[in-house]
């Protein structure tokens, strides 16, 4: 575990202030517990309710009586005449207080010629500009595979001991049902299993499916990712031949054959372009056609303010991520947060601004098997840094879809709702929605539906053509906004098609007139 390695070093190295970001409390209590014996160091907890206390590690001491106050405890810290880790339960409130911020500088300047750390354990990061140069950050990850595997290895021998429920699991269906856990906290991943074990009596590869609906209660109780199992296929995107191309090329790059060859892991692709045109219905494609779950991450609410603060929810998102892995992380609208981050003079342009750079980082430094897809409409504001080589593997643009593409769509569209493509003119249907976009065609044959339905005959050519002369495509109203993004794209980005940009757009008010 990279990250336990990190914080090894760290605390060998002496480093005297450490800031663990994590909701698992129990379980980063029981990690430093061990590292305290490993280190031959005292341990000590101080939560505001109990003060400081000696709670192991190698060696003990006593502690004054009064120790709530964090002004108190942190004197008390720098009295301690032995080697320890100290644990600061829940301190980031406090650190609001220049008083509690002045003494914790102090002490980490004194604790840097001893043997001491101090570690502030919170599941929430907040640090005050004036400890961010003494304070060092680790994010502690999910519970890995491994974790996963203990805790179930533990659980199957209780039940086993208990002979109140069985276990009928294959090793490839413990496998699954690890896969399937994670992303969840060691505790939830408890509860998930204890739950699915109450169920029915026991557990088998039935409860795959009932870990996975678990996690996704739990990633969208988080507010910020929503889980969707790998469903949509390549074959239900009409046109976009370069774009699937290059994701059939990239089919085994995830495999350990890949990186023996010599090739990176894929990193992401950058879908920009015109709305309706497929960039989500792709992103969920490209996540069945790899067979890897998909997290979708509203941008939006990262910066809502509806669920903890920006910063936090962006790495909290990541974190989840990470443990999903390998996993498509869909990141919907990027541009609605970064859009304007270099010229934006707003009061929240500092927030938006760090937030990117979070991002950016990631993007840049990510070693996890998480393949981003990105997407956004209005691109002209997007800020340059986003674009450049390595944060992205390809930047594609989707245009509104060329003439053959379009019977493509009504081809995907009728055979979704169980009618026979061949017994429609597709082309001519093709050749009357110019400046259609994919979502305008599906909502036309949605129309010719209804129209038939009512009529109470079967769905014919003669109502297809009529919604679509009832359809004002959105292409006509953005008219202007899509030869800029067209001009904008070029050179920057790659034709998600081939054969470059469709015919020309559709001039107002031409209804009917196509
Ligand atoms: N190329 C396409 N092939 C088949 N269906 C398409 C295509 N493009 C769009 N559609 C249909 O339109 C719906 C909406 O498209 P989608 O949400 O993927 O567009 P988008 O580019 O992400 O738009 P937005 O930016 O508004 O979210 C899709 O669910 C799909 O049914």
């Amino acid at each position: 575990m990279p990250w336990l390695e990190d914080l090894d070093i760290l605390i060998r190295a002496r480093y005297p202030l450490l800031y663990l970001v994590s909701w698992e409390e129990h379980r980063v209590d029981t990690i430093l517990g061990e590292l305290a014996r490993s280190h031959s160091k005292a341990l000590y907890h101080w939560s505001i309710t109990r003060g400081l206390r000696n709670v192991g590690g190698t060696r003990s001491a006593t502690v004054p009586e009064e120790t709530r106050n964090p002004i108190d405890a942190l004197a008390a810290i720098e009295k301690l005449t032995e080697p320890a880790l100290v644990v600061l339960k829940d301190f980031h409130p406090y650190l609001e207080d220049k008083g509690v911020v002045r003494a914790l500088r102090e002490l980490a300047h004194f604790l840097k010629s001893t043997f001491t750390t101090v570690l502030i354990l919170s599941p929430a990061l907040s640090i005050p500009i004036e400890l961010e140069k003494e304070v060092s950050v680790i994010d502690v990850p999910l519970p890995s595979y491994n974790d996963l595997l203990s805790l179930l290895k533990e659980i199957v021998a209780v039940v086993r001991k208990g002979n109140k429920a069985t276990v009928e699991l294959s090793r490839e269906h413990a496998d699954q049902l690890i896969k399937a856990a994670l992303g969840l906290t060691l505790s939830e991943a408890e509860n998930a299993f204890a739950k699915a074990i109450a169920h029915d009596g026991k557990l088998c590869a039935d409860d795959i499916k009932r870990i996975q609906d678990e996690k996704r209660q739990v990633i969208r109780k988080s507010g910020l990712l929503e889980y969707y199992p790998p469903e949509e296929s390549l074959g239900n995107v009409g046109g976009l031949q370069n774009l699937k191309a290059w994701l059939g090329q990239r089919n085994t790059a995830f495999g350990e054959r890949a990186r023996q060859f010599g090739l990176p892991e894929p990193r992401g692709l950058l879908l920009l372009g015109v709305q309706g045109c497929g960039k989500s219905l792709t992103a969920k494609a490209v996540s069945a056609h790899w067979s890897l779950p998909l997290l979708r991450l509203d941008m939006g609410r990262i910066f809502s303010g509806l669920v903890g603060s920006s910063e936090e929810n962006l790495r909290k998102a990541i974190r989840v991520a990470e443990s999903v892995a390998p996993v498509v992380l869909w990141v919907d609208e990027i541009e609605k947060g970064l859009s304007g981050v270099a010229s934006s003079g707003a009061t929240d342009s500092g927030v938006t601004a760090r937030v990117f750079g979070t991002l950016l980082t990631w993007l840049q430094e990510k070693t996890a098997p998480v393949f981003v897809v990105a997407t956004a409409n209005r691109i002209e504001g997007l800020p340059p840094e986003l674009l450049r080589k390595g944060r992205f593997d390809e930047i594609f643009f989707i245009d509104l879809p060329e003439r053959a593409e379009r019977g493509e769509i009504f081809r995907i569209h009728l055979q979704r709702r169980k009618r026979d493509p061949k017994t429609y003119d597709l082309e001519g249907l093709a050749g009357m929605t110019e400046g259609f976009s994919g979502a305008e065609i599906e909502q036309a044959v949605i129309a010719g539906l209804y129209e038939a339905f009512a009529e109470g005959v079967e769905l014919g050519q003669q109502h297809l053509a009529r919604a679509i002369q009832e359809t004002f495509p959105l292409s006509v109203t953005l008219r202007d906004e899509i030869s800029r993004s067209r001009e904008w794209a070029k050179g920057r980005t790659r034709p998600a098609s081939p054969g470059g940009p469709p015919e020309g757009l559709p001039k107002p008010p031409a209804r009917g007139g196509r």
